[in-house]
Parts: C-alpha cells; structure tokens; sequence
C-alpha cells in the first residue's frame, strides 16, 4: 500500500516563559467496599492487576495481558451523543466503579479517537488508590499530545502516569517523543496490514504484555469496541463490565454494534452473547458483567 500523508501532529511549541499550567482540581471519588465485594470475581488475577509483572512471566506466550471491555452506553447503546463530543453517562456510584476497575488493571486503553474528542485524564481518582497506565492506540500518530493535555497535567502532578502510545509510524514526531520520555511514556511500535492500516489486537496486547502490563481495561471508543467485538479478535477478551445508564441519546451517536455475522442459513444471526452475567445495580445505572459465550 502506498504510505498515506501523515496528519500535522506538531504540539504548540511552549514559550520560555509560559507559566506551567496548574494541574487539574484533584477529585476524590469513594468506591464502598460491600459495591467492591460485588466485582472481585470479574477482575484480572491480582498477580496481574499493578504493573511490571514481566519478571514472574514463565514464557512469552503466558504473557498476554488479561483484557477486560468496558465501558458506559445508554439505553440505546450509544457511547456519546456524537463523534468528538464528549457525554456524561456514568452517575457519581458507577463513575467510582469504573475507577476501582482503574486501580485494579495495569493500564487502561483508548483509542486516539477517544483522546482527541475527550482530552482524557485516565487517573485513578480514589483516594489511595495506583493509577493504571494510559495507552492510546494511533497507528498514524496523529494524537496533538501537547503539554497542556490533562493526562500529562496529572502525571506532572503525581496523579497519573504518562501514556504509552501504540503506532504503526516509524518515525513519529520528535517534540511528541520527547514530551513523552519528559512524563515517563513512550511510543510503542506495532506492524500495521498494508492493506487496512489496522493493527491485529493480538500484537497490540503482546506488545503491551511485553511491557509487563499484565491487565488491561479497555474503555473505548466505538471504534476500538466494535473492533475486539469482531471474530476471531473477541477471544482476546476476559471480561465484560458495562455501565447502563437509564438515557437514549438517539440517532447519530458513537453506537456499540459488533459487525453481524450470517449463520448456516445464510440469515443473520446474533454475533456475540454473555455468559456468567451479573447485574448490579448502582445508583440509577446497572453494572452489567459477564464473559464472552465461546
Ligand atoms: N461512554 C464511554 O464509556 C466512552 C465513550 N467514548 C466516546 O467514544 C467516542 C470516540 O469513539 P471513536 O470515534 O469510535 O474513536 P476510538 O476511540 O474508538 O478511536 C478510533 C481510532 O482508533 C484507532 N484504532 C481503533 N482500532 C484500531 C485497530 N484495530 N488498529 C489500528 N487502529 C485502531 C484508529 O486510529 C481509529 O481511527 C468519543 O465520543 C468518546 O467520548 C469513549 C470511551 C468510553
Ligand atoms: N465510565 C464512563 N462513563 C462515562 O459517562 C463516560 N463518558 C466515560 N468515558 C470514558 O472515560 C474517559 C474520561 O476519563 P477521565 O474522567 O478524563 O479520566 C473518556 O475518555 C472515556 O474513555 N466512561
């Protein structure tokens, strides 16, 4: 395939004497321990939950990261209003949820498309508690990481880690690679299909378990979800833990809708089903958990 024009990525260059911006107010977040009871048996192995587990991996193999799908949908199952916007599902009780599923995995994964639209923090924001590693999948590196995005405010400030981004790009931006290696993260690179640009999930999660990140909570955005929805890449997912929130955002949202598949018949059938499934009402949302029916 033919090398496809990069996106300009420059980060705004930073004056000499521009003030360091002040980190964000920090949030404390509280997660009761009788709602923590509720998740332990969806959770990664805790030998696989903190980071640089590399060393007690016998063989590359056994390396693969737990990966747990989660996210928040309406009833509709829309992630946010639309592309690029950003919209609040999770009340105060399941918004804690997901950041005691935060403290419990080794990194949390977006897509870029997830970065650019919602300037993410990606912390962990209970008192106490380690914060994962942020990845962010950008084959083309095209994410304006700058020294104002929030994650980087909260690594600066001892309230997050720096990201890890995964690209396809040999030569990603030079200002980028630096602020990276400045906050602790890196560029980490991953071989892309010539013919699609896409990267199989499987190098994805092997290059990360490389890095000793032995669980990852995927989050989204659409795009990432319906992808490790798809066969034969939704083997590589553990655990299923969604937020419901009692809302329709209605047409033209960031929808989760897995390709369909077609069965013997030639008609359509249901691509994917839930086994084990729990659901644990929190606040005015339902926590739904399960694993994927093999
Ligand atoms: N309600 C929730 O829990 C969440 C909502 N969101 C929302 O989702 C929206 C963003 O979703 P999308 O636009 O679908 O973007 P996305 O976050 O899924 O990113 C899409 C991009 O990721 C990369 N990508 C994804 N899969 C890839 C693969 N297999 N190989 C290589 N690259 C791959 C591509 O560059 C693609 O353009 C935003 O509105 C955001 O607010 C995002 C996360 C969670
Ligand atoms: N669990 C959940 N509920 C919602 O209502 C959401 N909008 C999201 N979005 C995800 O959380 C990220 C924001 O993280 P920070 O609060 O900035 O740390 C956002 O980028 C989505 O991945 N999640």
């Amino acid at each position: 395939m033919q090398a496809q024009p990069r996106a300009p990525i420059s980060p705004p260059p930073a004056a000499a004497s521009a003030p360091t911006p002040a980190p964000p107010p920090a949030e404390t977040l509280v997660f009761p321990p009788s709602d923590a009871a509720k998740l332990t048996s969806h959770l990664p192995p805790q030998h696989l939950q903190s980071q640089d587990q590399d060393q007690n991996a016998p063989t590359p193999q056994s390396r693969r990261p737990f990966v747990t799908l989660t996210f928040a949908t309406s009833l509709d199952s829309s992630l946010s209003l639309a592309p690029g916007t950003r919209t609040v599902l999770s009340g105060p009780q399941s918004k804690a949820m997901t950041h005691h599923l935060r403290a419990h995995h080794a990194a949390i994964l977006i897509g870029v498309g997830t970065a650019v639209a919602d300037d993410p923090g990606l912390n962990c924001r209970i008192a106490g508690a380690r914060s994962p590693r942020p990845v962010v999948v950008d084959p083309r590196a095209r994410w304006a990481l700058h020294r104002d995005s929030k994650v980087l405010q909260l690594a600066r400030a001892g309230q997050g880690l720096a990201p890890f981004i995964v690209t396809a790009e040999r030569e990603p931006s030079a200002g980028v690679a630096a602020l990276l290696a400045e906050h602790g993260g890196k560029f980490l690179f991953v071989e892309a299909a010539a013919e699609t640009g896409r990267f199989s999930w499987a190098d994805v999660f092997d290059v990360l378990g490389r890095e000793g990140l032995g669980s990852i909570m995927v989050e989204g955005g659409g795009e990432v979800i319906n992808s490790l929805l798809a066969e034969p890449e939704c083997e590589l997912v553990d655990s299923v833990i969604v937020t419901i929130a009692p809302t329709w955002l209605g047409q033209g949202g960031v929808v989760v809708s897995p390709p369909r598949t077609v069965g013997e018949s030639g008609r359509p059938s249901a691509p994917l089903r839930l086994t084990g499934v729990e659901w644990h009402p929190l606040g005015e949302d339902v926590v739904l958990c399960g694993k994927i029916l093999r």
